[in-house]
C-alpha cells in the first residue's frame, strides 16, 4: 500500500476513501491539527480547494525538508490567484484541479512516488558508505551459516516480514541488522523494540506512541517506535513475549497499515519493514493460547533459523579469533593466541549461551591470560580428557594409524576442519565422527 500525507482545510473523507480504494493510504491533517504533523514526509498533497488564503500552506512548506515532493490540489478558478500561482511556481512538483478525477490523481501520485524512490536510491548509493550503516559485522564460516547468509541476501531487498528464530545469543539481532543493511531501507532507521521487557501498558505507548495528557505522567506527546521506524526497519525482539492484548493492535497495524497512539483520535500510519525474533517455540505458544495464530502468519513471511553454535563448530574458532583480536586491541594488550588445549576445549564445549557466551569467555581470557597465550583456565572451561586407546591386534593398529593421521592433519592445518577433511579426503561429518571416536580433544 502506498502512502501520502495530505494537509487541507478540513478532513475530506471522500478523498481519503477514494484513494484508499486505489490502495493509497492518506494521512490527512487539517489546518487546525498541524501540531500532529511531523513534517518528515516524502510526498505531501496540499489540498487548497476552497481556500482563499494560502499563508498557512506557505508556513507549512517552510518546515518541510526541501526534498519533499509537493502536489497541490486546487479549484480551477484558484489558478488565477497570484499567491496560489506563486506557491505552485515556487514549491509544487505538480498540481491537480478539482473536481478531481481520482484515476488522474492516483497516476500523478504514482509518478511522484516513483520519482521519490529513484531519488532515494541515488542518494543512498552516494551517501551510504558501509561505515554509515548500522554495524553488523557477521563472522560466518560454517556451511549452515553460509547458506543462511544467502537466504538473507535474497530476502533482504524485499519488504516481506522476516521471523528470525534461534536460541538466545545465536545472533538474531545481528542478522536483523544485516537484513536492514542489505535492504533498500538501509538509509532509514533501524529501530529495536524489546517486547519481552515491557508490560502491556508500556508496550502500547512504546510501540504506538502517546498524546500529551493521555495518562498521568504523559506530559509531552511521545512518538512511538513504529513512527520512529518510518521508512526503515522495525525489529521486534522477543516478539513471543508480546502481551496478548497488544498483539491485536500490532496485527491491525500489519494488516491495515494504521494504528492509534494512546489517547489519539486519528489513525496514523508508518512505512516500516518488520523483522521479528524469538527464542521461544511460537507454535507451542499458539497452542497454549499465548500467541495469536493470525499474527504468527503475518510476521512469518520468511523464517530464518539460526543454528546453535554447538551445531556449527566451524564458526567457533573464527569467532574466537575475531574477538581475541577485537578485545586485545580494545584493552591494548597485544595479540593473543589460543593454546591447543584451549582450542580443543572450545570445540568440545556445549555453548549453551552461544556466541554471547563465547564473547564473554574470550573477553575475560584476553585480560587474564599470561604471555599472550589463552589457556583453558583463562576461558573457565572444563579440561578435556584424552582417553587412552588400548592396543589389541590389527584393529588397534588401524585405529592408531587413523588417529595419527587425524592428529597430524589437524596440527598441519592449524585446526581448520574443512581443510583437514579435504586433505584426508573425507567429509566434515566423517571427520567429526572420527574425532569423537578417537576422543581427540587435544593435539
Ligand atoms: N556470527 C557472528 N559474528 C559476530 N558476532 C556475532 C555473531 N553472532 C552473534 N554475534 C554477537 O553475539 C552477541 C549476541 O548476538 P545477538 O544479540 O544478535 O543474539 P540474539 O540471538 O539476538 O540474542 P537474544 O535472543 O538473547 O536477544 C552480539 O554481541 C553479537 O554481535
Amino acid at each position: 500500500m502506498k502512502r501520502v500525507n495530505i494537509i487541507g482545510h478540513s478532513y475530506d473523507s471522500f478523498l481519503c476513501e477514494q484513494l484508499r480504494r486505489k490502495e493509497i493510504y492518506a494521512d490527512y491533517y487539517s489546518v487546525d491539527d498541524l501540531a500532529r504533523f511531523d513534517y518528515e514526509c516524502h510526498l505531501l498533497l496540499l489540498d487548497l480547494r476552497e481556500n482563499e488564503q494560502v499563508s498557512w500552506a506557505e508556513t507549512a512548506i517552510r518546515k518541510l525538508h526541501k526534498s519533499t515532493l509537493i502536489l497541490v490540489l486546487i479549484d480551477r478558478q484558484q489558478l488565477k490567484i497570484q499567491s496560489v500561482q506563486q506557491l505552485i511556481g515556487q514549491h509544487a512538483w505538480d498540481y491537480h484541479t478539482a473536481p478531481f478525477e481520482i484515476d488522474r490523481l492516483v497516476r500523478l501520485m504514482g509518478h511522484a512516488l516513483g520519482v521519490i524512490r529513484i531519488r532515494l536510491q541515488c542518494s543512498d548509493s552516494h551517501r551510504h558508505s558501509p561505515a554509515s550503516k548500522v554495524k553488523s559485522e557477521v563472522i560466518i564460516k560454517s556451511p549452515a551459516m553460509l547458506e543462511l547468509a544467502k537466504n538473507v541476501q535474497r530476502a533482504a531487498p524485499t519488504d516481506i516480514p522476516i521471523l528470525v528464530r534461534g536460541e538466545s545469543g545465536t545472533g538474531k539481532e545481528l542478522i536483523a541488522k544485516k537484513i536492514h543493511n542489505q535492504s533498500g531501507r538501509s538509509f532509514g532507521p533501524f529501530v529495536v523494540v524489546n517486547c519481552g521487557s515491557l508490560t502491556s501498558g508500556v508496550v502500547q505507548s512504546e510501540l504506538f506512541g502517546h498524546e500529551k495528557g493521555s495518562f498521568t505522567g504523559a506530559v509531552n506527546q511521545h512518538k512511538g517506535k513504529i513512527s520512529q521506524a518510518n521508512n526503515g526497519t522495525l525489529f521486534l525482539d522477543e516478539v513471543g513475549d508480546l502481551p496478548l492484548d497488544q498483539q491485536v493492535n500490532l496485527l491491525r497495524f500489519l494488516q491495515e497499515g494504521t494504528f492509534d497512539s494512546v489517547g489519539g483520535t486519528t489513525p496514523q500510519s508508518s512505512n516500516v519493514r518488520i523483522v521479528a525474533a524469538t527464542h521461544i517455540d511460537l507454535e507451542e505458544a499458539i497452542e497454549l493460547g499465548n500467541f495469536r495464530l493470525d499474527l504468527f502468519y503475518r510476521l512469518n513471511g520468511i523464517t530464518i533459523e539460526l543454528p546453535p553454535l554447538r551445531e556449527r563448530k566451524e564458526d567457533i574458532i573464527p569467532l574466537a579469533s575475531h574477538f581475541c583480536q577485537k578485545y586485545a586491541k580494545e584493552y591494548s594488550v597485544g595479540e593473543c593466541k589460543l593454546s591447543k588445549e584451549a582450542y580443543y576445549a572450545m570445540m568440545q564445549h556445549e555453548w549453551a549461551g552461544n556466541v554471547r557466551e563465547l564473547i564473554n569467555r574470550i573477553r575475560r581470557a584476553v585480560l587474564l591470560c599470561e604471555n599472550s597465550m589463552i589457556q583453558i583456565q583463562d576461558l573457565e572451561l572444563e579440561e578435556t580428557i584424552v582417553q587412552p586407546c588400548f592396543a589389541q591386534g590389527l584393529k588397534t593398529i588401524k585405529d592408531e594409524v587413523e588417529k595419527h593421521a587425524l592428529v597430524t592433519a589437524i596440527q598441519k592445518h592449524n585446526g581448520k576442519m574443512d581443510i583437514v577433511a579435504n586433505d584426508l579426503q573425507i567429509s566434515r561429518a566423517t571427520l567429526y565422527r572420527l574425532i569423537d571416536k578417537h576422543e581427540i580433544y587435544a593435539v
